[in-house]
C-alpha cells in the first residue's frame, strides 16, 4: 500500500529552524501515515535531529507548521503533545542506572495509568495493576529476566531496549525514535532491529538512523535530508537507487 493511501496521523508542514544565521531546517514538509515505519537519513548535521525537536516540540519553528491527526499542534508544549500520543527516544539512553528495569517502566506506566483515575484505586489493586502494566511491556522487549536487575548492570543493547519499554509505556500511538543502534555490537543491533520491526503496523513509528542496513531492511519509507533540506523520500529500493543521494549521502 502507498503511503497515499494511508491515513497522515502526523505532519511537518514547511518547518524551518535557525539557530543565529546557520539554517537547521529548511522548508521541511514531511507526512508520516499511520502505522508505518519511516525513516529519516542524513549525514551528519543534515537537520534530523532539529526536525525531530520541533516535532515533539522540544523546539519551536521560526515559520511552519506540526499537525496531529490534522489538528495544528505547533504552539503545544512537549507534555501537550506526549499527551496527545507522541512519545519519544533519545539518542542518549535516558533510563534510570541506578533503577531496576521494572522501576524504570514502572513510572511510564504510573502515568499512563494514572490518566484512568489510578489514584483512587485501593492501594494492593493499583500497585498490581501499574505492575502488569510494566511486565507487558519488559516481556515484549524480552527483559523480563532482568526486571528486578538494576539498570546499570544491563549490557548497553538491553539499556536501549529498556528506553523503547520506557517509551511505549505511556501508551503512544507514535513514537519517535532517536539512533536507536547507535553504539551497538552487531549482535544487540539485529535484537533492536527485530523488536522495531514487530513494531510496525501497531505503532505509527519515525525513526533517525544511521546504520544503512537496518534503515534499508526494515522501514516502509524514508526521508533524506542534507544541509537542512529534504532532497528524496521514497520506498528503500528507490532511496538506493537515487543518484541525488548517492552524492550527498555516500559522497559520490
Ligand atoms: N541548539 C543549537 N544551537 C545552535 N546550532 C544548533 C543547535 N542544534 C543544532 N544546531 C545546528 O543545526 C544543524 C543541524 O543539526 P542537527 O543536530 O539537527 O543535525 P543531525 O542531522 O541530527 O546531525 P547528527 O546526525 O550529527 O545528529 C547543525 O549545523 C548544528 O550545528
Amino acid at each position: 500500500m502507498t503511503a497515499a493511501a494511508k491515513r497522515i496521523i502526523l505532519s511537518a508542514e514547511a518547518l524551518l529552524k535557525a539557530f543565529g544565521g546557520n539554517v537547521a531546517v529548511q522548508n521541511v514538509s514531511m507526512a508520516f501515515a499511520e502505522g508505518r515505519l519511516h525513516s529519516i537519513l542524513g549525514p551528519n548535521g543534515a537537520g534530523k535531529t532539529t526536525l525531530f525537536n520541533l516535532l515533539t516540540k522540544d523546539l519551536t519553528p521560526d515559520t511552519g507548521t506540526v499537525r496531529l491527526e490534522g489538528a495544528d499542534v505547533t504552539g503545544l508544549k512537549p507534555h501537550q503533545i506526549a499527551r496527545r500520543g507522541l512519545s519519544r527516544s533519545y539518542q542518549i539512553s535516558s533510563v534510570y542506572l541506578d533503577m531496576t528495569a521494572r522501576e524504570n517502566v514502572w513510572v511510564a506506566s504510573y502515568r499512563a495509568l494514572a490518566g484512568g483515575a489510578l489514584v483512587f484505586w485501593r492501594r494492593a489493586d493499583r500497585d498490581a495493576a501499574v505492575r502488569d502494566h510494566a511486565d507487558t511491556y519488559l516481556r515484549r522487549l524480552g527483559l523480563m529476566s532482568f526486571a528486578d536487575v538494576p539498570t546499570k548492570e544491563l549490557s548497553y543493547g538491553d539499556q536501549r531496549l529498556l528506553e523503547i519499554a520506557v517509551t511505549l509505556a505511556s501508551e503512544p500511538r507514535i513514537i519517535l525514535l532517536d539512533e536507536p543502534t547507535a553504539g551497538l555490537s552487531r549482535q544487540e543491533t539485529e535484537k533492536v532491529k527485530r523488536v522495531i520491526a514487530a513494531l510496525k503496523g501497531e505503532f505509527t513509528i519515525v525513526m533517525i538512523e544511521h546504520n544503512m542496513g537496518v534503515v534499508m531492511e526494515i522501514s516502509d519509507e524514508i526521508s533524506v535530508m542534507n544541509r537542512g533540506a529534504v532532497i528524496a523520500h521514497g520506498s528503500p529500493a528507490e532511496i538506493q537507487g537515487n543518484k541525488t543521494v548517492q552524492e550527498a549521502y555516500f559522497g559520490g
